[in-house]
């Protein structure tokens, strides 16, 4: 297992730093390597986000040292979303099978977390997302299919997408752990436009399905003092509490976005208009 540590930002420090400060505290460049497990601890909500890419051996989750804790899911609940190959999951004596785009909640207290591949020449991508957590609830998988899902956007405004609410607490139980994915349609290349800050909650996008030879612009910062940062496939980006988090890609793409803080509600958000963007 490898793993880097975040510090929180304050907006002001932030204005003041140039690509390279910006990419070093708010990107995660790296988040698959075969047979690896890569996570990055932030400040922000004590959020962890990374990935674990099964291919010629099984991969088994291990606290890291930030935790103090003998397994990681001691205090912490964990989400996880397959982007790759089809893949297994075992938490204790659960196996559960994992497909793409397939998402799985795993609640506090659970000891052991293995992944799997079921093909090394197509092998899983589980990324994973976790948060502290004060109470067990179950494991539970949901995919597309059985949760909420909203299509926002347009065509003509450039960012027809459809959001699937896999593991928010409209769909399942979590302490505080929100995560989802949405999907752009072909054309479409806008995400989160017009854009929200959510000063109650801190934010994590992992953007994927995005050619390898094309890149995602994402847009961060106060409305008022915005910077951003180009994004390939498979990268994520920290979105302080305090910070817009939009993007708009050379291609259409996906993401998952992940979220902590003070409460479980999807919609508080505080939307900005576009022609106040700075
Ligand atoms: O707070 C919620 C998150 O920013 C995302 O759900 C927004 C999003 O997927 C979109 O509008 O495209
Ligand atoms: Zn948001």
């Amino acid at each position: 297992m490898k793993y880097d540590t975040r510090y929180g930002n304050h907006p002001e420090d932030v204005k003041s730093y140039d690509t390279e400060r910006l990419r070093k505290e708010f990107l995660i460049e790296r988040i698959f390597e075969e047979d690896q497990i890569h996570l990055t601890y932030t400040h922000h909500d004590r959020y962890i986000a990374g990935g674990a890419m099964p291919v010629q051996d099984s991969l088994s989750l291990q606290a890291i040292d930030p935790l103090k804790s003998s397994y990681f899911l001691e205090r912490r609940e964990m989400g996880i979303i397959n982007v790759g190959g089809d893949g297994v999951i075992e938490v204790n004596d659960q196996v559960i099978e994992m497909g793409h785009k397939e998402a799985l909640y795993i609640g506090k207290g659970n000891e052991q977390v293995l992944f799997k591949s079921l093909d090394p020449k197509n092998p899983a991508k589980f990324y994973i997302n976790s948060t502290p957590a004060h109470q067990k609830y179950p494991v539970q998988k949901v995919t597309k299919d059985n949760c909420p899902t909203v299509e926002l956007g347009s065509r003509e405004a450039s960012n027809h997408r459809t959001i699937h609410k896999l593991l928010v607490n409209s769909t399942i139980l979590t302490c505080q752990l929100q995560m989802g994915m949405t999907e752009l349609k072909n054309g479409s290349v806008w995400n989160t436009m017009p854009g929200h800050v959510h000063d109650r909650r801190m934010e994590v996008y992992f953007y994927f399905d995005l050619p390898e030879e094309q890149a995602v612009c994402h847009f961060m910062g106060q409305p008022q003092e915005s910077r951003h940062l180009w994004m390939h496939n498979e990268q994520a980006v920290i979105s302080p509490a305090w910070s817009m988090h939009s993007g708009a890609g050379t291609s259409n793409y996906t993401f998952i976005w992940g979220m902590a803080g003070e409460n479980l509600d999807y919609d508080d958000m505080d939307k900005f208009a576009i022609k106040d963007l700075r």
